[in-house]
């Protein structure tokens, strides 16, 4: 039976990708003449809520905001060789993967986290919630946890303030990593429980 149910963001908590993600997205915006975003910061404060839903009230262009991520995408499987787990977080997913249910839960595509992650030598089959059908965090949560009642805790850990914005409202105890894309004492502020410095202790709290 499952006693723990653990939720990784995959982008700035399992996946170092922020270079590669601000590189597609800058050539994706100027391949469809958008000017926006023209600064990490820029990138930055679009995962203040759901990424999706602030791309498209920034653009205020629903069909601007999917052209854009589909040209990211066309960019981001052309890097996809060059993404890299985080140090030690190869060593996390395989050992919680045997004491816990783990599922990702991202803006990325499924089919790509897949990749990333074989390319990293994780053959553990872990299941992975993208954006591919549903963009909400919070109903890609509540699907979860419609189907999995069977565990005794379960915790969410990200990276942003828009995943803990997204996720506060279900009965899940949510943590930070210090080693992502906001900063550790935003996601102290927004309602983390705990921040993790290293993914060394990240396993040692679950071991
Ligand atoms: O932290 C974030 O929200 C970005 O990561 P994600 O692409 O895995 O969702």
């Amino acid at each position: 039976m499952v006693t723990r149910v653990i939720l990784f963001d995959f982008d700035g908590v399992i996946a170092d990708s922020f270079s590669i993600f601000c590189k597609c997205f800058f050539e994706s915006c100027k391949t469809v003449n958008i000017n926006k975003f023209a600064t990490q910061e820029d990138i930055l404060r679009l995962f203040y809520g759901n990424f999706y839903q602030r791309l498209k009230d920034e653009l205020q262009d629903e069909v601007m905001a999917n052209k854009v991520m589909e040209v990211y995408f066309i960019k981001l499987k052309r890097e996809i060789g060059k993404i890299k787990l985080f140090a030690g977080m190869d060593e996390v997913l395989m050992k919680l993967s045997k004491l816990a249910k783990i599922f990702i839960i991202t803006s990325n595509r499924e089919e790509i986290v897949r990749e990333v992650l074989i390319n990293n030598k994780i053959i553990e089959d872990l299941e992975i919630f993208g954006s591919e059908q549903i963009k909400s965090k919070s109903l890609k949560i509540q699907s979860i946890l419609k189907n999995y009642n069977n565990f005794s805790e379960i915790f969410f850990i990200t990276d942003t303030v828009g995943d803990v914005l997204e996720v506060k409202k279900f009965p899940i105890k949510i943590a930070g990593v210090a080693w992502g894309w906001h900063k550790p004492e935003e996601l102290l502020k927004n309602g983390v429980e705990i921040v993790f410095k290293s993914p060394k202790e990240l396993l040692e709290k679950f071991s």
